[in-house]
């Protein structure tokens, strides 16, 4: 184990003796061995053991090796790097918990191995005659099988037992230590809606969505629910654009992934209502979402590289998403993608139809997807932080085409947004989140004019403007300059 850690993470010298020394080991026929050493080790199971252990030892290098190479590019180990941790304090810390799960499985399978080799050789008689064995005493069952077969009977059941309970305690290890770290959220199985109070009358009748009273809360380490979006109430009427602005960690998210229907498994809906179109989307299952999903109701996320596959041209990601949503054909598909691409900024649709994710810039994914979303004509497009992650001048060209699409398809568009140049940009209304409540909402000029609420106020406040921005130079440029 030692060997893989060390063999997957240092430089490739390291690596290639390790492997040079393992692939050595392999070459070895390990039972024809333990058999012809058997004269040297007397049939002492420790040295059968030790040599079965050694003999094994390739197959757990290369799975530590594996679990390594793969961990120790991860964005969270070079952070670790960054921050100064020495290797050890890295390999202890953020590498050592990702391989001792597969470890602890692989070592509950050999021990069952060793102890079912052990076995069988002293069976074939290859083992010490001192020390009781399974093998032993199976082979005089073996030869008084006709007189008394349980002789045979319970010494090969008991040895299948242990043999399955240790791989069994293997398992169990692993769960506890695993379970001590929350799981990742898997999305889009099913929205789990419980206790269901009623929610307050519809505000506007002419809503295309109604978000009333929404709650969702996650169970904390002991159980208990900790809400994360309290009583949220918004709407949004066809055609128009509703900003849900507030800081880091208000529920935004929680809330644009509610109606969307892909709340993590362990997200819970405990209260209120989403109303879509006149039908209630809380309680639908995933197979009653998934025509809404993508065709009726579409998602840009905030990180158009993440939302991409790196292993197919973007071109068949979109045409998979067109014909799902429209049940076309491929050539149909694909005429469509490529006019959609063009529309939505791209100065080269054929080649980036053909071109793999990595191979555009920020700004191109982003248009890519856009593309997708508006592919279906949906009623309402979810846009998560869609130019966060783009530097200033693709975001706003991104918005404009935002606005534009939102404009030509009478799309209505629910932005996720921290920026309040972005609501007042694009938006019609706006709802203002604050740790888990839409504190205030209304008509765009409306609040950020006369902002009611004293959050909005503090948001707005906190905005840089020309008065805010400082027109002396910085102590050092000016000493800099003065040396010049
Ligand atoms: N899987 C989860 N388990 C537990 N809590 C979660 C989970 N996902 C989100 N939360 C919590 O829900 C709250 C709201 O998160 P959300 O992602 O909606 O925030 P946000 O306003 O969109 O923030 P940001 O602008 O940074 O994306 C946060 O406190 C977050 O810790």
């Amino acid at each position: 184990m030692t060997a893989g850690l060390v063999g997957g993470y240092f430089g490739t010298r390291t690596r290639a003796i390790a492997e040079w020394a393992f692939n050595l080991v392999m070459t070895f026929p390990g039972l024809l061995l333990l058999i012809i050493l058997m004269p040297v080790t007397g049939g002492d199971y420790r040295f059968t053991m030790l040599i079965f252990g050694v003999l094994l030892s390739p197959s757990i290098y290369r799975i530590v090796r594996n679990l390594v190479l793969g961990v120790k590019n991860e964005l969270y180990v070079d952070a670790a790097r960054v921050s100064g941790l020495g290797n050890t304090r890295i390999l202890g810390r953020h590498v050592l918990s990702v391989v001792r799960g597969p470890i602890i499985i692989a070592a509950a399978f050999m021990m069952g191995a060793s102890i079912a080799t052990q076995s069988g050789l002293a069976f074939l008689g290859v083992g010490s005659k001192g020390i009781p064995s399974f093998g032993d005493m199976i082979a005089s069952g073996f030869r008084n099988l006709y007189i008394a077969p349980t002789q045979f009977l319970w010494p090969s059941l008991l040895l299948g037992l242990i043999t399955a309970s240790l791989v069994l305690l293997g398992n169990a290890l692993r769960d506890t230590l695993q379970g001590s770290r929350p799981k990742p959220a898997k999305v889009g199985e099913g929205q789990r809606a419980e206790v269901r109070t009623d929610p307050t009358p519809a505000a506007d009748p002419e809503a295309l969505l109604e978000i009333r009273d929404l709650t969702i809360a996650y169970p904390g380490p002991m159980g208990q629910l900790r809400e994360v979006v309290r009583g949220a109430a918004l709407h949004i009427r066809r055609g128009q654009t509703l900003g849900v602005v507030g800081e880091s960690g208000s529920g935004k998210t929680q809330t644009a992934f509610a109606v969307l229907g892909v709340l993590p498994d362990e997200a819970v809906i405990t209260g209120g209502s989403i109303v879509f179109e006149g039908r209630e989307l809380i309680g639908l299952s995933d197979g009653q979402m998934r025509p809404l999903r993508g065709k009726q109701i579409a998602y840009v996320p905030q990180e158009p590289m993440s939302n991409l596959d790196p292993s197919y041209p973007v071109g068949a990601q979109l045409i998979e998403g067109v014909r799902s949503a429209l049940g076309i054909s491929k050539r149909e598909a694909r005429t469509r993608v490529l006019a959609l691409l063009e529309r939505c900024g791209i100065a080269d649709p054929e080649r980036t139809f053909d071109s793999y994710p990595h191979q555009l810039s920020g700004g191109m994914a982003q248009r890519v997807l856009i593309a997708g979303a508006v592919a279906s004509r949906p009623k309402l497009l979810i846009a998560d932080e869609p130019t966060t992650a783009l530097d200033v001048t693709v975001q706003a060209e991104i918005l404009d085409l935002l606005r534009d699409l939102q404009a030509e398809l009478n799309m209505a568009v629910l932005l996720v947004t921290h920026n309040f140049g972005v609501v007042a940009d694009i938006c019609d209304r706006i709802a203002v989140m604050a740790q888990g409540e839409i504190v205030e909402s209304g008509d765009v000029l409306e609040v950020l004019h006369n902002p009611r609420h004293e959050y909005t106020r503090m948001l707005l406040d906190s905005i840089l403007d020309d008065a805010s921005v400082r027109t002396d130079a910085p102590a050092g440029a000016t000493t800099e300059g003065a040396k010049r």
